[in-house]
Formats: structure tokens, C-alpha cells, sequence
């Protein structure tokens, strides 16, 4: 029997792999009713095409949604929604009424005003029972966030992590590792003051991370707070009671979100791969971090590096510095490394990074000691937690893991490999007509041309050019003025050999045109089924509201015997238990027509 026999032979009960932890199953579910609704001129008097938007809120607690009790500041369960729903800038609800958004996505649903390009972001809560303090996580509330973003991932497009700042940048840091080739916006964020005072950061920080996470496609575990985004692992909390409570010492941040939100596309980390997103949730908790300190006893160190301990990360002075007169201490670093211990050096410094250029530094190579590079030391301990628990992998490989950049935490010399913009032909004859020369408006001219350019040169199979733009430092995942990206285009034309360059340059599979069509819509409308499988490998997926749409088409692919058409679609995940506009499925249709499909 053939999957596509297997698919119009059985009912798919949970065709999107994803859980109900927020939105329920099973409810007969109202999508043609609200298609109508979404072109009722009332609730879109600008524009007929409004596009939803869903991202899933997981509140774990924390300053953002904490009331005042006998014993100091303390979570509130079951109170962020209900104060949300009574803020209009956080819910809308004459539309979720008029669209029948709870039936639809859950009671813990809400809905931000329409943006300016007509996008509604609607967000679903999943509130965590208890909620924490984050002073009081665990790893296995590390694991806990990676297996609800795991468990939901198909049904959003974004995720953002409520969540105290006490511990924001280690959990941040190891989510970063533990979510393997991610493909959304995973966004931390939380508050120095509890949303529910007059004067508070929470509601900044919480539609900021919203907008982000809906509207941008950024690959990233994230941290946004006081109007700015930042690589997760690459940040620490510097302040105890400033709004701008954390700080990416030798990262610039990758957004800033003033008047309008400003995203550094070059600095996005990208994994280019072409594997699925999953979720790495074994981790090895017998790491620990170790400071230098002037007069630090051998005896400390041996009894810190005793066993079960397996990985550490000493924080050492300046540029990865340790006393070089002190054989008591540097032979206990040895004994421990020798013994199979890791142990990553990285700088007690804000700023900066690990080098060999002293002799105090220089013996802890010799005994054995890992270059940190610029690594948070929150990132380097999450990044043992999560290479240790890579029972596969001997020591070595696992050294080599941890002084390899995995995800973006540590700076790595990419600069040198890139085309100087400055000398590129195309952008120097651009610059002198337009008579310009600095380097933030020649980076400018590239932005504004080469999208474009990348998507002529995906139309017509032309993996050269799209190499010099790449050289150039062009962005592939930027999009035209229709929001298609090169990846829709070369989906479309079946350059089967573009899609995988593509893919293998970072570029994403979620991106959504003016229209809300991904790449693999494209591929499946006009019928490329390798695409479609390289897309599929790649964790490409519809959304829950495009396989409710699909209904009607897979009747009539049906009603016409057209079995290439609808092999295509089983391919691309679609569910052939969907009721087209007159209730029917393509399922019954395929019954009733009596086709043979083995
Ligand atoms: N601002 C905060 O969120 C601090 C709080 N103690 C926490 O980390 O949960």
C-alpha cells in the first residue's frame, strides 16, 4: 500500500504532529465561517487581506507577572491573561469575538491590534503550574521549556519565553544549544517591574518580543529587553534594577526596536542545514562554574574538581590569566583534565576574549584547558551540560564540540572569508552614480538591490550569481516587494539544485509572502515533488490554517482522479480528512467515486 492509499484510507487524527497543550482538538472547529469573516470589510476596512499570525507564549514566571505577598514579590498564578484580555493594546476583543478566535485556538487565546501591514498576531498562553521565581529553575525546567517549544512548534511561528531575569541568560544560553536547527524565533523576555504596576517594563518587553517573534523570521533563541534583541547565549545580567537590566558585551544586538524595529540581518545566526528542527533534552548536570581569586586554595580546586564532576568552567582573570607560580594549583588542573574532566577557560571580564598572548595563560593550555574564546560563562556551562550528554561521542570529539562555535556564542573570523562590499564592481559603479561612499550606505545599496537580484538569479537557476551576491554579503532570506524570497522563486521554477543551495546557506523555510505562502506551498502548487520532499526534510510544514483551507482542493484533485496532484499534497503533509466547502473529504470523495488506489 502506498502512503497516499494509507492517507485516504485512514482518518488522521493529529495530522500536524502537534500537541493540545494549548489549543484544543477535536472541536469541531469553524474555518470556513471564519475565512468569511476575515474579508468582512468591518473588521478590516484597509484591507480585505489580513493575515494571522501565531505565536505561543510559555509564561514560566518571573518580575513580569508577580504581585506583592508577606514575603516579598512573588509569581501570581492565573491572572497574566485576564489582565492582558483588559488592555486593548494586548487583545482585541471584538475581533476574537466576530472571528470566533476561541473556538478556533483556546480560551488562553488573545489578539493584538491589526499591524500596520495588516498582520494580526494572535497569541495563546501556556502557563506554567507552578509558576517560578527563576532563581528557583532547574535544568529540568530547561528541558520542560524545549519540550513544549518541541511539542507546538509546527502550530506557531513564533515562541516567546516569559520568564525571570535572575537566571534569563543561562536558560537563554541553554536553550541556544539545546534546540537543533531551529527554524523560528524562540524569544526570552521578562520584566525588572511586575506588569501589573502603572509604571512597568513588562508591557514594553512583552510586545516587543511579540511583534518580533511573529513578524520576523529569526532563527535564534533570543533575549529582548528594553528595546533590544540579542543572541540568547551571548548575554549576561549586568544591572539589578535598571530597565536595561542585561547586556551582550561582544555581540551587537540583533534588533532594535525604536521607532520602527530595525533587524541586523548580517548578525542573525544562521545553521545551514538542511536537518529538522528537534529538541536535544538529555543534559549532563554534573558541570559547574569555578572563579579565580588571588590565594585560592589547591585544596578547593580538588575539592571542586572531585568526581562526579565532569565538566567545568574556570573564570579567569583578564585575558584568560591564571597564576603561573602556583605548580600546586596548575597540577590539580592537570590531574582533573588528565582524569577526562573538560575544563573551558573563559574570562571573568565583561568584554573580550581568551588568548594565549601570557605566560599565565599559557600554562593552563599546557595543563589542559579548553579556549573559551569570548563565551558568557552562562553559555559555556550550558554548552558542557548539553555536549556532555552526547553519550555517542568520545572525549575528544566532545573537546572538539566545545571549542567549536555551535550557535553563534562565540566569535569566529567570518569577516575575512567576505568580499570587502567596497570592492564589488556592481556596488561601485551603484555608489558613483549615486555618488555615495560610506560604508552604512554602500551596505544600503546592497540591501535594496541584491534581494531582488537573488531572486532573478533563483528564476533562472543561476547558483553563480547567487554565490557573488552571497560573497557580497547579501541576505537570501530578505524579500521582494511581494515578500517573496529567492527560496518561493526557485520553489516555483523547480530548481531543484537552488532550493538545496539555498537551504544550505541558512535560508529559511517559513518565510510567508503577501499572500501567506511559504516555499513549500509553492513547490506543491506547481508540482515538484523533490522540492517538496527537500522542503518536508527541512521541517517545512503547513500551517494549521492552510491544511483547513486545503479541504476544498483535495475534493476537487479527487473528484478529478487526479492522483499525481494528490500525492503531491500527502507528500507536503496535508490532511485528506479535511471537509471541503460542502463537508465533504477527499476521502469520501475517493469512496464514492470508487477510485483504485493501491
Ligand atoms: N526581574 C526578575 O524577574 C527577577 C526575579 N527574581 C526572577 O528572576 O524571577
Amino acid at each position: 500500500m502506498t502512503s497516499l492509499a494509507r492517507a485516504l484510507a485512514q482518518p488522521q487524527l493529529e495530522p500536524t504532529g502537534a500537541s493540545d497543550a494549548c489549543s484544543p482538538r477535536g472541536v469541531p472547529l469553524v474555518p470556513s465561517r471564519r475565512r468569511q469573516l476575515w474579508s468582512c470589510p468591518s473588521l478590516h476596512p484597509a484591507s480585505p487581506n489580513v493575515l494571522e499570525v501565531r505565536v505561543l507564549v510559555v509564561n514560566t514566571g518571573g518580575t513580569i507577572g508577580m504581585t506583592l505577598h508577606d514575603n516579598g514579590l512573588a509569581p501570581q498564578p492565573d491572572a497574566f491573561v485576564q489582565s492582558l484580555r483588559k488592555l486593548p493594546i494586548f487583545h482585541d476583543e471584538q475581533y476574537a469575538q466576530q472571528t470566533f478566535m476561541y473556538d478556533y485556538y483556546g480560551e488562553n487565546t488573545l489578539v493584538l491590534p491589526m499591524t500596520k501591514d495588516y498582520k494580526r498576531i494572535v497569541y495563546s498562553v501556556l502557563e506554567y503550574n507552578p509558576l517560578l521565581d527563576s532563581s528557583n529553575m532547574t535544568t529540568d525546567d530547561w528541558v520542560k521549556i524545549g519540550t513544549d517549544i518541541k511539542k507546538n512548534y509546527e502550530e506557531f511561528d513564533g515562541f516567546v519565553v516569559l520568564h525571570g531575569t535572575d537566571t534569563m541568560a543561562y536558560t537563554a544560553s541553554a536553550l541556544s544549544f539545546m534546540c537543533e536547527h531551529l527554524g523560528k524565533p524562540v524569544i526570552l523576555t521578562g520584566s525588572q517591574v511586575p506588569i501589573y504596576e502603572i509604571r512597568n517594563d513588562g508591557r514594553d518587553n512583552l510586545l516587543g518580543a511579540l511583534m518580533i517573534a511573529a513578524l520576523y523570521v529569526i532563527p535564534e533563541v533570543c533575549l529582548y529587553f528594553y528595546n533590544k534583541l540579542y543572541r540568547g547565549n551571548r548575554v549576561t545580567k549586568v544591572d539589578t534594577g535598571s530597565f536595561s537590566a542585561f547586556a551582550s558585551p561582544n555581540l551587537s544586538p540583533l534588533a532594535i526596536a525604536e521607532a520602527e524595529i530595525t533587524i541586523k540581518w548580517d548578525t542573525v545566526w544562521r545553521g545551514n542545514s538542511t536537518a529538522k528542527f528537534q529538541v536535544s533534552t538529555e543534559l549532563n548536570r554534573n558541570v559547574g562554574l569555578l572563579r579565580l581569586f588571588p590565594g585560592i586554595t589547591a585544596a578547593t580546586a580538588r575539592a571542586f574538581l572531585q568526581p562526579p564532576m565532569e565538566g567545568v568552567v574556570l573564570e579567569t582573570y583578564g585575558s584568560g590569566n591564571a597564576p603561573d607560580n602556583r605548580p600546586d594549583l596548575l597540577e590539580e588542573l592537570k590531574k582533573a583534565t588528565d582524569a577526562g574532566i573538560i575544563i573551558i577557560n573563559c574570562t571573568q571580564c565583561l568584554k573580550g576574549t581568551v588568548s594565549p598572548s601570557y605566560a599565565t595563560g599559557q600554562v593552563l593550555i599546557e595543563a589542559g584547558l579548553i579556549a573559551g574564546g569570548d563565551m558568557t560563562p552562562e553559555a559555556a556551562l550550558s554548552k558542557l551540560s548539553y555536549v556532555l550528554a552526547k553519550r555517542d561521542l568520545d572525549l575528544d570529539a566532545r573537546k572538539k564540540l566545545m571549542s567549536q562555535n555551535l550557535r553563534g556564542e562565540m566569535s569566529s573570523d567570518l569577516a575575512g572569508t567576505r568580499l570587502c562590499l567596497s570592492k564589488s564592481r556592481f556596488i561601485q559603479v551603484i555608489a558613483k552614480c549615486l555618488n555615495i561612499s560610506c560604508k552604512e550606505e554602500l551596505e544600503a545599496v546592497r540591501d535594496a538591490f541584491t534581494p531582488p537580484l537573488a531572486c532573478v538569479a533563483a528564476k533562472i537557476g543561476d547558483i553563480e550569481t547567487l554565490e557573488a551576491l552571497k560573497q557580497m554579503g547579501s541576505n537570501f532570506c530578505l524579500d521582494d516587494y511581494d515578500g517573496r524570497t529567492p527560496l518561493h522563486i526557485a520553489a516555483c521554477e523547480g530548481h531543484l539544485n537552488v532550493v538545496n543551495y539555498l537551504l544550505s546557506h541558512g535560508v529559511t523555510v517559513y518565510a510567508k509572502d503577501r499572500y501567506g505562502d511559504t516555499p513549500l506551498c509553492n513547490a506543491v502548487r506547481f508540482r515538484h515533488r523533490k522540492i517538496v520532499q527537500l522542503l518536508r526534510q527541512t521541517g517545512a510544514h503547513f500551517s494549521r490554517e492552510k491544511l483547513d483551507e486545503a479541504g476544498t482542493e483535495l475534493c476537487s484533485l479527487a473528484a478529478s482522479g487526479d492522483l499525481d496532484g494528490l500525492e503531491i499534497w500527502n507528500l507536503a503533509g496535508a490532511d485528506f480528512t479535511k471537509p471541503g466547502y460542502d463537508g465533504r473529504t477527499a476521502v469520501d470523495v475517493v469512496g464514492s467515486r470508487g477510485l483504485n488506489i493501491t
